[in-house]
């Protein structure tokens, strides 16, 4: 049985610091920092990562506010709602949840908010950052595995590292972060042939399809690192599931994270450090 990575323990590890850290804030800046986001309609996934991001934030004592919309409203509504939060200097984060409703050009919206306050990583300025290794944001699933692996005392150097799926939010940033550690990374996706011989291959497996239970015992080898990115429903329980068929891969592996209880609540970490950091280059501006 394969040693099971807790990114809930991880997760409460790291927001207890931040808390302490959060805590100085009032006396050295005057006020604490202030993550908003915008939810359009009531996608699942959505609804419930709002759900975990305002329970984080009064836990670390971080200054919350959801601004949530039906799927009804025009893109220049939206438009506005950010334009007023970029001008907005009590804000230091912007999060706008995807998936947006289908009439909605979600790069545009990405793109409307300004590079400082992108505490997701996801604007092209902050994607450019991280691929020429310049200082900006790192999205928050991506940077939360990695987390995961050093917590775990996971060796990434020489070692080899598969991806499935080439996703802008997870896949490709997670690649890259593993190639900047050393790792020898291969990205998979619905076109690969004979995955199951490439995912073999892997040292450290990363899965990141969006397909519930894709990753079977015959496609893992023996002593593999496991990490699930999937946020799935299971099409039978209709519980919360991964990526990974963790019954009949945690015998196969060495480590593997949990779907609910692994990356997840490290995503949520991540996107509080982002929100703090934007918060005191924000401080140090003044
Ligand atoms: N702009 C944007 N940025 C995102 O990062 C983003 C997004 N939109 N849209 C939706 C997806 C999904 N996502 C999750 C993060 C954490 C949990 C999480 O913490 N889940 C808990 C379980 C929660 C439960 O039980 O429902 C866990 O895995 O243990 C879930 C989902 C971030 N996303």
């Amino acid at each position: 049985m394969a040693i099971v990575i807790s990114g809930k323990e991880l997760a409460t590890l790291r927001r207890g610091a931040m808390k302490e850290e959060v805590s100085t804030f009032t006396e050295k800046y005057g006020r604490v920092p202030h993550l908003a986001v915008v939810l359009v309609g009531e996608d699942p996934g959505s609804v419930s990562y709002v759900a975990g991001k305002e329970k984080a934030c009064i836990e670390i004592g971080i200054k919350n506010t959801t601004i949530r919309r039906p799927n009804t409203i025009s893109q220049d509504e939206l438009l506005a709602i950010v334009n007023e939060l970029n001008q907005d200097d009590s804000v230091d984060g912007i999060l706008v949840q995807l998936p947006l409703p289908k009439h909605m050009d979600s790069d545009f919206i990405i793109n409307a908010i300004v590079p400082e306050k992108d505490v997701d990583g996801f604007h092209p300025y902050n994607v450019a950052s991280l691929y020429l290794k310049q200082p900006g944001t790192v999205s928050c699933t991506p940077k939360g595995i990695m987390e995961i692996l050093d917590y775990a005392h996971i060796e990434i150097e020489g070692k080899r590292a598969v991806v499935i799926g080439r996703s802008n939010i997870v896949g490709m940033p997670v690649s890259k972060l593993l190639l900047d550690r050393n790792a020898t990374v291969t990205i998979c996706h619905s076109r690969t042939k004979n995955i199951s011989e490439v995912t073999s291959e892997a040292d450290i497996l990363i899965a990141a399809v969006g397909k519930p239970l894709f990753v079977k015992a015959d496609m893992v080898k023996e002593g593999a690192v496991v990490i699930d990115v999937g946020v799935n429903r299971n099409p039978e329980t209709g519980k919360l599931c991964g990526d990974v068929d963790f019954e009949a891969v945690k015998d196969k592996a060495s480590y593997i994270t949990k779907v609910p209880g692994g990356v997840g609540p490290m995503t949520i970490t991540c996107l509080m450090e982002n929100t703090i950091e934007c918060f005191l280059k924000h401080m140090e501006e003044k």
